[in-house]
């Protein structure tokens, strides 16, 4: 492990963000001296940020927690022409209005992480749309274009990969990395921005801002990348089975974000626990070091803590009570997710897409079949098994395998 002298990096190493860093040693020097600005950017391509990304929030906020100031980009203008990195196929075009309700949607999530103000180490905003919309092709390709090779752009992962596969790739993508890097110098000279941090998948991104700020301005810019965070059974953490872990609690309520924290595999107790939350490393060690059955108190602190950040604390206790009663006590609680039933009832299959628990009628049939869903603890083997009608303060509790539980009342 590596001798820091900044906070900031000690911060980073201790609790395993790092990756790779452009200059390690620059960078210490630089944030043991004085406050660093550094910049992260977000693209609007859903109307919420998912798990994959709370890295890099996480990120912004260690930055503040060590006294440097975090600065969130959102991508207006770059979500208009779509990141190839890390994506085998061209990503969906979206409207600017798209764009603009996925931006006001994804970024009220910042607040709970970040203190956001005036002050030296508050965090702000900015939306490249403001500066990227409009810039004139001719003038952007002369101050930009002699800076970039298409020899080098060839060689970056985003174009490479592509190409080696023979994958179509766009001009229209191919010119991302080049929008990614005006960002860098642009927030270098508005707000000094010294660092840009993001996934591993950023690298070159990062690389490229980072060299047009030098042959440009002859500016000292620093990156550092995470690893893309994957789960102990390899996959890239952000999606599910059921789908996208999203961060907004109009995408994903409460209940089932507390549940995705407490599913965590025993393997990734201690990593997660790390990135995801504020507890300290003492009380990190002791939790990991817990087994067996104990090793689930741990994955309780991992909920909680987690839940308590994205969601607040009273959202986290209240999700830990109606676990506690639906596994602890068996007592149908009022927190699950909840299905009005019409007064003439519905099929069991109904009630799983209605609920969300099954994305296609087909999907939910095959649940069944394999023996995965009980009604009020009965296994349902019959897709077609009529559900209600209910009346008054009746309810039924539904639930996929030992983990997905919901409650269907009598709609007013
Ligand atoms: N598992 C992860 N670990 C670390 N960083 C991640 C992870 N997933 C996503 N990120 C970061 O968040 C940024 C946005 O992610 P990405 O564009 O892959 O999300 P997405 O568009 O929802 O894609 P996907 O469908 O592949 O999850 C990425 O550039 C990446 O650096
Ligand atoms: N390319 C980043 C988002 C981003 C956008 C603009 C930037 O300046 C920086 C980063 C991603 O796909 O996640």
């Amino acid at each position: 492990m590596t001798e820091y002298k900044s906070d900031l990096l000690k911060l980073l190493e201790s609790r395993g963000y790092i990756h790779q860093t452009t200059d390690a040693e620059g960078l210490d020097a630089l944030a043991a001296k004085q406050v660093v600005p550094g910049y992260i950017g977000f693209d609007a391509t859903a109307p919420s940020l998912h798990v994959g990304s709370l890295v890099q929030i996480m990120m912004l906020r260690r930055m503040q927690q060590a006294g440097h100031k975090p600065i969130v980009l959102m991508g207006g203008g770059t979500s208009m022409v779509g990141d190839p990195s890390g994506k085998d196929e061209s990503r969906q075009m979206l409207t600017s209005q798209q764009i603009g309700g996925n931006i006001r949607s994804i970024r009220q999530v910042f607040e709970r992480f970040l203190k956001f103000g005036s002050g030296p180490t508050d965090a702000i905003m900015v939306d490249n749309a403001r500066w990227l919309c409009g810039l004139g092709y001719i003038d952007m390709l002369r101050d930009v274009g002699p800076h970039f090779t298409i020899n080098r752009m060839l060689t970056f992962d985003s174009v490479k990969l592509r190409l080696d596969r023979e994958q179509p790739l766009t001009f229209l993508e191919f010119n991302y990395m080049i929008l990614q890097a005006y960002d860098y110098l642009h927030l270098s000279r508005e707000q000094q921005c010294r660092l840009q941090l993001g996934g591993s998948d950023q690298w070159g991104n990062i690389v490229n801002g980072i060299e047009l700020g030098r042959r440009t301005d002859g500016a000292e810019l620093f990156g550092l990348t995470t690893p893309l965070i994957t789960t102990a059974d390899g996959k890239k953490m952000g999606k599910t089975a059921a789908g996208a872990v999203w961060l907004n609690e109009d995408a994903l309520p409460a209940y089932d974000y507390w549940q995705f924290w407490r599913n965590t595999d025993d393997r990734d107790v201690g990593r997660f626990l790390r990135l995801f939350t504020d507890i300290p490393l003492d009380e990190i060690e002791r939790l990991e070091a817990l087994e067996g059955a104990e090793i689930n108190e741990a994955k309780k602190c991992l909920a909680d803590a987690a839940t308590a950040l994205c969601r607040g604390e009273e959202a986290a206790v209240r999700a830990a009570e109606t676990a506690r009663q639906t596994f602890e006590t068996g007592a149908l609680s009022g927190d699950l997710p909840t299905l009005a039933l019409p007064a003439e009832g519905m099929t069991v299959i109904e009630a799983l897409t209605g609920l969300g628990f099954a994305a296609s009628n087909k999907e939910a049939r095959r649940k069944i079949d394999e023996g995965a869903v009980r009604i009020d603890g009965e296994r349902i083997t019959d897709p077609r098994h009529p559900i209600g009608p209910l009346s008054g303060d009746q309810a039924l509790q539904i639930s996929l395998g030992a983990k997905k539980h919901g409650r269907i009342i009598p709609a007013a």
